[in-house]
């Protein structure tokens, strides 16, 4: 790639660019890239917001296509220099069947990564998961762990089966030769719960809140730390990834590295609540209202409501044994192997990361009047 900013301008692509994670990113590389010359930006339902994005001096192309169709990704691929990869099937509510989120996540990132081979593209940042290592189905805490803690990583669900084979089949493919008979360079960045503006899941509590009366009710006790992490410092950490993959391919090629900011460690309701309260929001409860069994026996019931909607509509509420059993269970991240191996730093302080989520939240409050 170029060795200065003016020498040569660069082609970037970003699967799922029109998804949470992906908007963030493109317009992240927007803004902090100086080499863009070219941004694709490649997704199966294209946002009305790209046409914004035009205005600018970078060139922004709107590529509607499906990660699993080989030549579609060729042809979004052929000419980019790097591609950033965050395109997925996010489903652990059963919205979409094993085989689809398999044909989405795995095969739809081997088709990422035979494109780079057969066009020549060099640098491929995947965005992966902390569902790659837990929690496990053995409900093992990962307690402040880092990339080298050692953990039983067991899993049985098709989402985190579907993120640990693609990321094991992107790593695997550090080093292979594209045309041109260079080295392809890649890595995988593990952010733990993504938060901020876009993110549905926080949108469907804050709903549940409101038509609960303005009230969410304690389902995980306070004592369960969970990992989230800031859209925003992802972001940067993906195109700050993407720039120095090139430069520091020894080190980086081939590596995992989770992603982290100055997030605090809480359990999953109470740190929505950061958000959520500020919006009119009350946590009923200083610890879980039901019992666990009643919990596990509820999740089975929504398991069987949805199997017998299916003909006539999609039932798929938050609570399920799968989403029951992870937020349960304590999964918190303590490294800096991302500073130490290129720098990386998180752009957004929590506060700043607070406000902005706060911000969305109240828009939606709005919209929701
Ligand atoms: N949301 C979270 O808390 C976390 C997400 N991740 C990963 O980050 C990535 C992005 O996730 P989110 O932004 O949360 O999800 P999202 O669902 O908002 O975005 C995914 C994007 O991929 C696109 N997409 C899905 N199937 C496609 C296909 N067949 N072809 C082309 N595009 C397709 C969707 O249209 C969407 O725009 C995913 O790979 C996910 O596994 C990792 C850790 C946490
Ligand atoms: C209903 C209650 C039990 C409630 O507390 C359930 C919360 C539950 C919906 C979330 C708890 C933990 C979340 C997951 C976690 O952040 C890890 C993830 C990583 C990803 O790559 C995708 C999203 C997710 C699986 C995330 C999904 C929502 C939770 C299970």
């Amino acid at each position: 790639m170029a060795d200065s900013a003016q020498a040569q301008k660069l082609v970037y692509l970003v699967t799922g660019g029109c998804g949470f994670l992906g908007e963030h990113v493109v317009r992240m590389l927007l803004q902090r890239e100086p080499r863009l010359g070219e941004l694709r930006v490649f997704d199966l339902h294209l946002g009305p917001w790209l046409e914004e994005l035009k205005t600018g001096s970078v060139r922004v192309t709107a590529i509607q296509g499906d990660v699993t169709q080989a030549h579609e990704v060729a042809a979004a691929v052929a000419g980019a220099h790097v591609v950033i990869h965050t395109a997925g099937l996010v489903d652990v509510f059963g919205r979409a069947s094993p085989k689809t989120i398999h044909e989405v996540n795995v095969q739809g990132t081997q088709n990422v990564i035979e494109a780079c081979v057969q066009t020549g593209t060099r640098f491929l940042v995947y965005t992966s998961s902390m569902e790659v290592v837990g929690p496990n189905t053995k409900g093992h805490p990962f307690y402040r762990g880092n990339e080298d803690t050692p953990y039983e990583a067991v899993h049985r669900h098709p989402y985190p089966c579907s993120k640990a084979l693609a990321e094991w089949l992107v790593l695997e493919a550090n080093g292979r030769k594209v045309c041109g008979g260079l080295p392809l360079v890649t890595c995988a960045l593990r952010p733990t719960g993504i938060y901020g503006e876009g993110h549905q899941i926080m949108r469907d509590f804050y709903r549940q809140g409101l038509r609960l009366g303005g009230r969410l009710f304690r389902a995980i006790p306070a004592s369960v730390e969970h990992g989230r992490v800031y859209v925003g410092n992802v972001a940067w950490m993906h195109v700050l990834a993407a720039r120095e993959l090139e430069r520091r391919a020894a080190l980086m090629g081939g590596q995992v590295y989770f992603c982290y900011d100055g997030s605090p460690y809480k359990s999953y309701e109470d740190f929505n609540m950061e958000f959520l309260g500020p919006c009119g929001l009350r946590l009923v409860g200083a610890r879980p209202l039901v019992p666990y069994w009643l919990l596990v026996f509820l999740a089975a019931l929504n398991v069987l409501l949805q199997w017998l909607l299916r003909p006539l509509l999609l039932y798929a509420p938050l609570l399920n044994p799968y989403t029951l059993a992870v937020a349960n269970t304590t999964f918190t991240v303590s490294t800096d192997k991302a500073q130490r191996h290129f720098g990386y730093e998180p752009m957004f302080s929590w506060e700043d990361s607070r406000t902005r989520t706060i911000l969305w939240v109240q828009a939606m409050e709005g919209s929701a009047q």
